[in-house]
């Protein structure tokens, strides 16, 4: 039995419903050992027959057995095997790929093969030094000439040790020195025990073999042997195939990065950048969250609230707008902001509330230090919600003392700190219990100056020094606010709207508007805006992605070549797919990579250039944002890249390689 059988093997391609037949009915049998050369006019079907025989085309009509076993062109897995075991490939322009080293070529082929990375280079430098090629183990195809360029197409396939060499015109792109090397070659292959079969147009390349078939109108019309086959060593080791590694997959996929250096540069720059805005303006918002929150803390303690009389009867004012027609109230009917002992007891009850603190607020205070008076001001009673840190100089003020704002105390004198223990006139308006007004006229010594900050200038008293100055002129002295104690900060949103809710009289009694909540909404505005900005700075990370496809699809397009010759070598379909996802998958890391280190470094000098005006580290990058970014980056590629490699692992292999 012939080692390779045909049996009335037909093809006919079609145009539309018109049938062109190229194969009518081909019987043959080839042994191992055997040369065997096709000769045939241009367009016999030579190539189609070759493609055939070599387990690339699926759609003909009758039966090739290899080594006894009928050939199932229907299993596409079982056709790969096939490649890749039995078949060796020599192709006409020798199909080398461009960005491997001629070591790296015969490689590729050896890395669908079960040898260890060591025996794999030793068998690919053993193949090229056996081709003549050692001293060009490094080069690139490009750096070769045609008959060197084919000596290492033979063997890469001889690589995998193929039962089966198959070569279309080999020689055709050769002068006759390099024609007569290679047909050498092949007839060496030959000898060692293999079945050549060569497809040509000259007669005297056909005379190198054992035996010429010609072919004419799809058949087989002459048949000659010239020679007796070579005998076939016996217990050959043969190598075990396996689907390309995974690795090497990788490694492909790296290399051809290297390869289109300047491209992909571009392409990695600007989604590096995209990252990096997205990753900055995350920050950004994060630090502007923590600024605010900071600058907050410092002014106020979170866990002592404002409360106040309620005086509007409308029950949808929002806490913010009663606070507002209390203070408003304080003017024309101060009698009803007033809270006595039993309203403040009230307050106490509430569930939540730890402490309550009585204190007083007045408008149009004008303080006089020399000649040098204040704008109208508000004075206070010192509440512990306030920071200690917005005393800037001095200390509290105790019994007949006053804190006074640091700016009015700079428009005194410039060493404004040597007014500490310095009295100070000052008068505001208060009231008497029939709501009319009362001018409080006094003085204090100075007990320090305060920084507001963002809430304004503060001049602040104890209470009792205010209650009784306010004694003194017959004015009421209940307090006009109170600051609540809550403990636990996270009981401070739901304390306070208990408290907004008690009632007398059917209308609200309080008015507190819990800073938390106030925080929380400023903080809810900055995230949205720094998310808004993200999404804008995302929009580069779309013209990236627009980028990775177009160059994915340039890339499948530039190395249709290549992946007929990767598929007929006896890669399956989805190692195809996987190199150009793969690529496009670095990319995605390496821009994620590089967009991080940017937005650290700019993070550090953003972060060092504004620390000298508001001493916060404005810019604050998450673990969170940075693991976003990459996970975005990399969604992105494998998005982008996913049609472009869809369309790569499903070419056509014939078309594939017949590409331009
Ligand atoms: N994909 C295809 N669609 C339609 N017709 C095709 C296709 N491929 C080949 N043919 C036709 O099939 C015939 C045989 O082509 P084939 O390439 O096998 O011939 P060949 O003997 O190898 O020719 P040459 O020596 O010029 O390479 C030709 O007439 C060709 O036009």
């Amino acid at each position: 039995m012939a080692f390779l059988e045909l049996q009335n093997i037909k093809k006919s391609y079609y145009l539309g419903k018109e049938e062109f037949p190229v194969l009518n009915g081909i019987d043959l049998s080839f042994d191992k050992g055997e040369f065997v050369s096709i000769l045939g006019e241009s367009g016999g079907g030579k190539s189609t027959l070759m493609n055939i025989i070599g387990g690339l085309d699926r759609n003909f009509e009758g039966i090739v057995e290899v080594n006894g076993d009928k050939l199932d062109h229907r299993q596409e897995k079982k056709l790969d095997v096939y490649r890749r075991e039995t078949i060796g490939y020599i192709f006409q322009s020798f199909n080398l790929i461009n960005y491997q080293t001629n070591l790296e070529n015969v490689e590729t082929s050896l890395n669908m093969t079960t040898l260890s990375a060591a025996e794999r280079k030793d068998r690919a430098k053993a193949l090229l030094t056996k081709v003549g090629l050692v001293e060009h183990l490094h080069k690139y195809p490009s750096q070769l000439s045609g008959g060197q360029k084919q000596r290492v197409a033979i063997a890469r396939a001889l690589a995998s040790d193929p039962d089966i060499m198959i070569a279309d015109e080999p020689t055709g792109a050769l002068d006759s020195v390099n024609t007569t090397e290679v047909l050498e070659l092949l007839k060496q292959i030959a000898e060692e025990g293999k079945l050549v079969i060569v497809v040509t147009h000259s007669q005297s390349v056909a005379e190198y073999g054992t035996r010429i078939l010609h072919m004419a109108d799809g058949k087989i019309d002459e048949e000659k042997y010239l020679k007796d086959k070579f005998l076939v060593p016996e217990n050959t080791k043969r190598l075990t195939s396996r689907p390309l590694k995974s690795s090497s997959i990788w490694d492909m996929a790296f290399d051809h990065l290297k390869y289109k250096k300047l491209q992909n540069f571009l392409i990695i720059l600007g989604s590096a950048i995209g990252v990096f805005s997205v990753i900055i303006f995350l920050g950004l918002g994060n630090g502007i969250k923590g600024y605010i929150t900071n600058q907050v803390d410092a002014l106020v303690n979170p866990n002592y609230q404002s409360v106040v009389r309620n005086t509007t009867k409308d029950k949808d004012a929002s806490a913010a707008e009663r606070m507002q027609a209390t203070a408003q109230a304080r003017a024309t009917n101060y009698s009803s902001t007033t809270m006595n002992k039993a309203m403040l007891n009230r307050l106490d009850n509430v569930q939540g509330v730890d402490a309550v603190y009585a204190g007083g607020q007045f408008s149009n205070a004008v303080f006089t230090y020399g000649n040098v008076k204040s704008q109208p001001v508000q004075i206070q009673s010192w509440s512990p919600q306030f920071s200690k840190k917005t005393i800037k100089a001095g200390h509290q003020a105790k019994s007949g003392e006053v804190l006074i704002d640091q700016a009015y105390a700079k428009k005194i004198q410039s060493n404004y700190q040597a007014l500490i223990g310095k009295t100070i006139s000052f008068s505001y308006m208060a009231f008497d219990s029939s709501n009319r007004p009362v001018v409080i006229a006094t003085s204090a010594k100075i007990a320090g100056m305060t920084d507001g900050g963002q809430s304004g200038a503060m001049f602040i008293q104890n209470w009792s020094t205010m209650q009784n100055d306010l004694k003194k002129n017959n004015a009421v002295t209940e307090a006009n606010y109170a600051a609540v104690e809550i403990k636990d900060t996270k009981a401070v949103s739901a304390t306070m709207k208990r408290i907004n809710k008690l009632q007398s009289n059917g209308m609200q009694s309080f008015a507190g508007v819990s800073l938390t909540d106030i925080l929380s909404t400023i903080n809810t505005i900055t995230s949205l805006a720094s998310y808004v900005l993200a999404a804008i700075a995302g929009i580069s990370l779309l013209v990236s992605a627009i980028m990775i496809i177009v160059t994915t699809y340039m890339s499948v397009s530039e190395r249709t070549r290549e992946i007929g010759v990767l598929r007929a070598l006896g890669a399956r379909s989805k190692d195809i797919r996987g190199l150009f996802t793969n690529e496009a998958l670095l990319i995605g890391i390496i821009s994620a990579v590089v967009g991080i280190t940017i937005a650290y470094i700019g993070q550090i000098l953003m972060n060092t250039a504004l620390n000298g005006l508001i001493h916060f580290s404005i810019v604050q990058v998450s673990v969170g944002n940075v693991i976003f970014a990459v996970v975005i980056s990399i969604l992105i590629a494998l998005i982008a890249s996913f049609v472009p490699s869809r369309r790569a692992a499903k070419l056509n292999t014939i078309d594939a390689l017949a590409a331009d």
